[in-house]
């Protein structure tokens, strides 16, 4: 490119934001409405991975049967259950989250929220300076006065297991965006991800085989895995934890074999859900002396270390791979960017409106599996690691009379971790059916640091699954009194 090429279109803004996922978007929203003029570049889908091939099709794919076995569960609607599910229908009603793969509502709302967008690949290429390449190469050539905002997500890794590249194997994208549903399906990767889509396919009729190194859904308590292990046995998958992958083969048939520690798995599709990495190789990084592929590490306002400029949120800072996360650093974000560009008050100390502090101490996520997990903050463990004076109180679900009610045989475990020196919750886990709705109050206990003693006086509705919470506090004990806070 030539400072004169006369095909080069130039152009300065307050913001350039890389990126339109939902993470993109949110910055962008927040940077206009602080007064500055935002141009938002996206080399595919305005919307980003959550829209298209994560989010919304893997919980539209869930859904369907999740409510299907709720209605089994119960007395009376059971019997009025004499079908399977309608898969046709369901993947009809995938399509229609994804608005069959066509962004025009994104760009519609992008347009109503006065963000500019800039269609192609961009890529940093100098001081507050991006060149986008477009979809027939023509260039742009973005400046930026005030800031570069790189929310380029993540995408799937495929690890180096011999004869995966030459398989056909399938990542997150082709599984959650897939026209039918294979026979016979592998999925290798224990994790969200994982547990997820072997949950979503086996209710849809497919023989699902789920192989992992470990166990499953590591990193939050051991009983959530345990449970959900139990419930994809009962919806007909194989479970093969602390299994490894030494092989995959796909054969002229179009039968797949996949070689485990524990044996052979024979297949129609495999997919692999073994993690994310950096959407970050081909964005110019070495322009500014940072690393192709590598994470991007910020503060908490979601600056860059080492610049003044330059900000990085949503999955690719790596602090916590969730939609929900990623919005919410997205606001502190946005925020910053245009009190720094108009010289308004800053607010950085922790839990002030410019810094992301949740991303250290009140993570909340929900797996969409039967029964669900929903957490929030710290495991026992890492509570533990962390040095905290910790108690641990738990409580079976299905003994709380609104679960009975919710449906028979209701099975389920709550955990609160408690810092017993300030008697405030440091984590919480919920596994059973339809707990999702769960983790919220937590999440609220957490950041308000909530005493114990003050919980006592939230009272919840009888006869609700909320009750979990009297229960727990039951199980802690009631302050005496002086104690109460
Ligand atoms: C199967 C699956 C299910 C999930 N389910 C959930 C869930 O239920 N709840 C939840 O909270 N999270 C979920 N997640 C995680 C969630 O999808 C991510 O956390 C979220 O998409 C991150 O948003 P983002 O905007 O940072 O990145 P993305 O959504 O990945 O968006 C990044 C955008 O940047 C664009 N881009 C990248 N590089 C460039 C470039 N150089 N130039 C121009 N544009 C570029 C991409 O095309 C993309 O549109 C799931 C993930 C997977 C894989
Ligand atoms: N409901 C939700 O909120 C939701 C749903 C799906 C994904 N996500 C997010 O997306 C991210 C990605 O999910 P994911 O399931 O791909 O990642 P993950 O980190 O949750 O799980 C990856 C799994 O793959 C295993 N693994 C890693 N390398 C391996 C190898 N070489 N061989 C065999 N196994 C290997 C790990 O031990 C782990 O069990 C997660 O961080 C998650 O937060 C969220």
């Amino acid at each position: 490119m030539s400072e004169n090429d006369s095909n080069v279109i130039r152009r300065e803004v307050d913001v350039v934001v890389i990126g339109a996922g939902p993470v993109g978007e949110n910055v962008a929203d927040r940077t206009v409405r602080g007064g500055l003029e935002t141009v938002i570049v996206e080399r595919e889908l305005v919307g980003g991975e959550c829209s298209y091939w994560a989010c919304m099709p893997s919980k539209a794919l869930l859904r369907s049967g999740q409510a299907l076995r709720a209605a089994r569960a119960v007395p009376g609607a059971a019997e009025a259950i004499t079908g399977e599910l309608d898969v046709p229908a369901v993947l009809a009603r995938r399509d229609s989250f994804t608005s069959g793969w066509d962004d025009a509502g994104q760009v519609r709302w992008l347009e109503g929220a006065n963000i500019d967008l800039v269609r192609g690949h961009g890529r940093l290429s100098g001081e507050r300076e991006v060149t986008v390449t477009g979809p027939n190469g023509e260039l742009t050539v973005l400046s930026a006065r005030h800031a570069v905002v790189v929310a380029t997500g993540s995408t799937a890794t495929i690890p180096g297991i011999p004869g995966a590249a030459e398989s056909g194997v399938w990542t997150s994208r082709e599984i959650t965006a897939t026209k039918r549903v294979p026979e016979r399906l592998a999925i290798i990767g224990g994790g969200v991800v994982g547990t997820e889509m072997a949950t979503a396919f086996a209710s849809l009729g497919s023989n699902v085989t789920l192989i992992a190194r470990g166990t499953l859904l590591a990193g939050l308590e051991d009983f959530a895995g345990e449970y959900v292990s139990d419930g994809l046995k009962e919806l007909g998958v194989s479970v093969h934890t602390g299994t490894t992958t030494d092989r995959i083969e796909r054969a002229s048939t179009g039968e797949v074999t996949v070689s485990t520690s524990a044996g052979e798995v024979h297949a129609d599709e495999v997919v692999i859900a073994t993690g994310r990495g950096a959407h970050t190789r081909d964005l110019g990084l070495d322009t500014l002396g940072l690393t192709p592929g590598d994470w991007l590490s910020v503060d908490d306002s979601m600056l860059v270390d080492g610049f003044d400029w330059l900000y990085a949120v949503g999955d690719v800072n790596h602090r916590a791979l969730l939609t929900h996360q990623g919005k919410y650093q997205a606001r502190a974000a946005g925020d910053v960017i245009a009190a720094r560009a108009t010289g308004s008050a800053l607010e950085l100390a922790p839990w002030g409106a410019h810094v992301a502090t949740a991303d250290h101490a009140a993570v909340p996520q929900v797996v969409f599996t039967d029964p669900e997990v929903a957490a929030v903050g710290l495991t026992e463990a890492a509570a533990r690691d962390a040095g905290y004076d910790v108690r641990v109180v738990d409580y079976n679900l299905g003994w709380v009379a609104g679960a009975s009610l919710q449906r028979d045989n209701y099975r389920g475990k709550a955990r609160l971790v408690i810092d017993a020196n300030r008697e405030v919750i440091l984590g919480a886990t919920f596994v059973g059916p339809e707990v999702a709705e769960l983790v919220h109050t937590a999440t609220t206990a957490i950041v308000g640091e909530v005493s114990i003693g003050r919980l006592w006086h939230a009272v919840p509705s009888y006869p609700t699954v909320s009750e979990i919470w009297l229960r727990l506090l039951e199980e802690y004990g009631r302050p005496r009194v002086g104690e109460s806070r």
